[in-house]
């Protein structure tokens, strides 16, 4: 079925869940790790997935437009490509540099969906990607995995997420070890991912998505930047997946003549055209056939792909299209004949089925509740061990705490050091401001690709994500805060008053949770390149309309309104009430012959600052919080959507 306009039309598909096959989850569901020439789990584990789970794929007419930028018109990528991915079968997207495959992975997968038109079919229906979704897995280029915790935690805490929680931790573990034993990763269960090898990380990925034995993964060049024994074993991993019964679509670059062998199926794209479809073995008849045979002792793969690139003439280019109709043509794959029609895989399929599979859970595995309580367990387990985030966060407020109380030592109490504890005062809200607000610009953006990962994947839900985040920093905000306060605040001999101090500290407190908000909303949308130029730059009208250098009385009238946005205005107006407010009595001036701040209001009047105004600052700073906090999860759903 094709829509008019250019969108994927979305259809019926046969959805598969683990808990409809418990016995699926907790048998042998991964054959394993083959040694270089082996192939006998192949036959093995053919029967392991039931017939009625067999995924079949066609596509028609796919076209992938994408917009240059604003008055620089658009670029067609896929140019009405067809095809057919049979179940049972590792089927490899060939094609030089820039043909379109990982386009078209992204178009399959269901991960890109704007500027797409054709139709996808899922056994003879027109997909519907949330069904789709819930039977699929798409594994990207880059392993994005967690790599402060080990093999064993990422399992475990995939476990939480993917699988049915009536499953007891004894029945998750049985996956677990079996995935892991059978991936020949059982050994490195307590080897953080971080220190894996690139053969082990890319096993790792696909480990992760098995345990929730998706019929159809899509793989981006799984073998880039691995050496020639691990692409064998990724590849034949892979290809006993395939063999038990899954649909694995992988794109390849070019692969070596006995790589290229362990391919079921190849699917060849130049410029966005589909030049050959059909087995591995047809290849060699097919060009053959074509009149331009494979060269003796020439690795067809390397052939195909130099054809693609235009080294033998476009012309052959034009001609492998027609030839091979654009993908529609089958007749190269084995047994064409008993490839079954739309129709046929529509009774084999039938909707009764579809309606039992619909009544399970919903977008995601397991319910909001449980995602978060793993996600802010695998948060807690992360921030203890995280060198940047949480160790070097609190190193840098004991450091810079220390820094400025020697800086302004007693100057807290002093009537002739006012303006000194005043500088004071600014470079604090300057350290709550800066700090929280790089580190996050700095750090988000890696964590962000694995939230594109987990969350396309159906791991948890994006509230529930940003629900654990946030949670998961609080503390360790409260505890940083706390320590740096404790430090400055004694060591420049403030008032030794409870209330003070913890005035102070909620000031503080608010003014790291603005800046790391801030740091968030910025993280979300842009690289750290960007973000590390725009948090800075942001900051400096902050800063200007903070009262400081400017007083608030002295602020252009058509300017004062960049004191009402700006939160360092309501922090300094806080630290101020804090310190000088409360009615607090003459300051000592030991020895001065004139002390001009000896009364506190004398300063306050200069200043231009009420002391009085320390709730509607917490107010303020409070409706700054709970703004950019919403602001950044709305940027992040936006973010989402907008890269696909
Ligand atoms: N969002 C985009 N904007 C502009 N051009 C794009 C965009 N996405 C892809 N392209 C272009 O489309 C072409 C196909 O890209 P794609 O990544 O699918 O190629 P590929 O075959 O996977 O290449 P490679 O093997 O080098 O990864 C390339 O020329 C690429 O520059």
């Amino acid at each position: 079925m094709i829509l008019a306009g250019a969108q994927i039309v979305d259809d019926h598909s046969v959805a598969y869940r683990p808990e409809n096959m418990p016995e699926t989850v907790k048998s042998s569901v991964t054959p394993a790790i083959p040694r270089e020439g082996s192939s006998s789990q192949d036959t093995q584990v053919v029967a392991k997935i039931p017939k009625r789970d067999l995924v079949d794929i066609q596509f028609t007419n796919i076209t992938c437009t994408v917009s240059l930028g604003i008055n620089k018109g658009h670029k067609q990528i896929l140019h009405g490509v067809n095809g057919r991915l049979r179940p049972n079968q590792l089927i490899a997207i060939m094609g030089p540099s820039g043909a379109g495959k990982s386009t078209l992975l992204d178009v399959l997968s269901g991960y890109r969906i704007s500027g797409v038109g054709g139709a996808v079919f899922i056994n003879g229906r027109g997909r519907i990607l949330k069904r789709f979704k819930r039977m699929s897995c798409y594994i990207q280029q880059d392993d994005r995995l967690q790599g402060l915790l080990t093999v064993g935690e990422n399992m475990a805490l995939a476990a939480d997420l993917k699988l049915p929680t009536k499953l007891d931790k004894y029945e998750k573990g049985e996956v677990i070890e079996d995935i892991l034993t059978n991936l020949g990763l059982y050994e490195h269960m307590n080897t953080r991912a971080a220190q894996l090898s690139g053969g082990q990380r890319k096993r790792l990925t696909i480990a992760l998505e098995l345990i929730s034995n998706p019929l159809i993964m899509f793989l981006d060049e799984p073998t880039t930047g691995l050496d020639s024994s691990s692409c064998t074993q990724v590849v034949q991993l892979c290809r006993s997946l395939a063999h038990q019964g899954r649909t694995i679509v992988c794109t390849v670059h070019q692969p070596s003549a006995s790589l290229f062998a362990l391919f079921d199926h190849v699917y060849v794209l130049a410029a966005g055209y589909c030049m050959y479809q059909g087995t591995t073995r047809n290849l060699v008849p097919y060009l053959e056939q074509a009149g331009i045979p494979c060269p003796m002792y020439h690795n067809p793969a390397d052939y195909i792909i130099e054809l693609a690139c235009g080294e033998y003439g476009e012309d052959k280019i034009g001609y492998l299209t027609t030839k091979a109709e654009n993908g529609k043509d089958l007749s190269w794959f084995d047994n064409p004949e008993t490839i079954p029609t739309m129709e046929a895989l529509r009774k084999q399929y039938p909707l009764t089925v579809l309606k039992e599979q619909d009544t399970g859970p919903g977008q995601e595995e397991t319910s909001q509740s449980n995602q978060r309580l793993v996600l802010i367990k695998r948060g807690f387990l992360k921030a203890k061990r995280d060198a940047t985030l949480t160790h070097l966060r609190l190193v840098v407020n004991v450091v810079v705490g220390i820094m400025l109380g020697s800086l302004f030592i007693r100057a807290g109490n002093e009537g002739t050091r006012v303006i000194e504890n005043y500088n004071l005062l600014f470079a604090i809200l300057m350290h709550h401001m800066m700090s929280p607000m790089m580190l996050t610009i700095l750090t988000f953006p890696s964590e962000m690709s694995i939230l594109i990962k987990e969350h396309f994947n159906r791991w948890y839900s994006l509230g529930s994500y940003y629900i654990s985040i946030t949670l998961v920093d609080l503390p360790i905000s409260i505890v940083s805060c706390a320590v740096f306060s404790v430090i400055v605040y004694t060591m420049s001999s403030q008032p030794l008053e409870i209330v003070r101090f913890l005035m102070f500290f909620v000031i503080s407190l608010y003014t790291v949770l603005v800046a790391q908000s801030f740091g968030l909303m910025i993280g979300a949308v842009f690289n750290v390149v960007n973000g590390t130029f725009l948090g800075p730059t942001i900051s400096v009208p902050m800063m200007m309309f903070a009262g400081f250098g400017v007083t608030l009385r002295d602020l252009p009238p058509y300017l004062y309104w960049g004191s009402y946005i700006s939160y360092l205005r309501y922090g300094l107006e806080g630290l101020i009430g804090a310190i000088y407010g409360l009615e607090r009595p003459t300051l000592d001036c030991d020895q001065a012959i004139y002390c001009h701040y000896r009364h506190p209001r004398t300063f306050l009047n200069i200043i231009a600052m009420s002391p009085d105004m320390f709730w509607w600052d917490v107010l303020a700073l409070t409706i700054f919080v709970v703004v950019l906090r919403v602001a950044a999860f709305l940027l992040l759903k936006w973010k989402l959507n907008a890269i696909r």
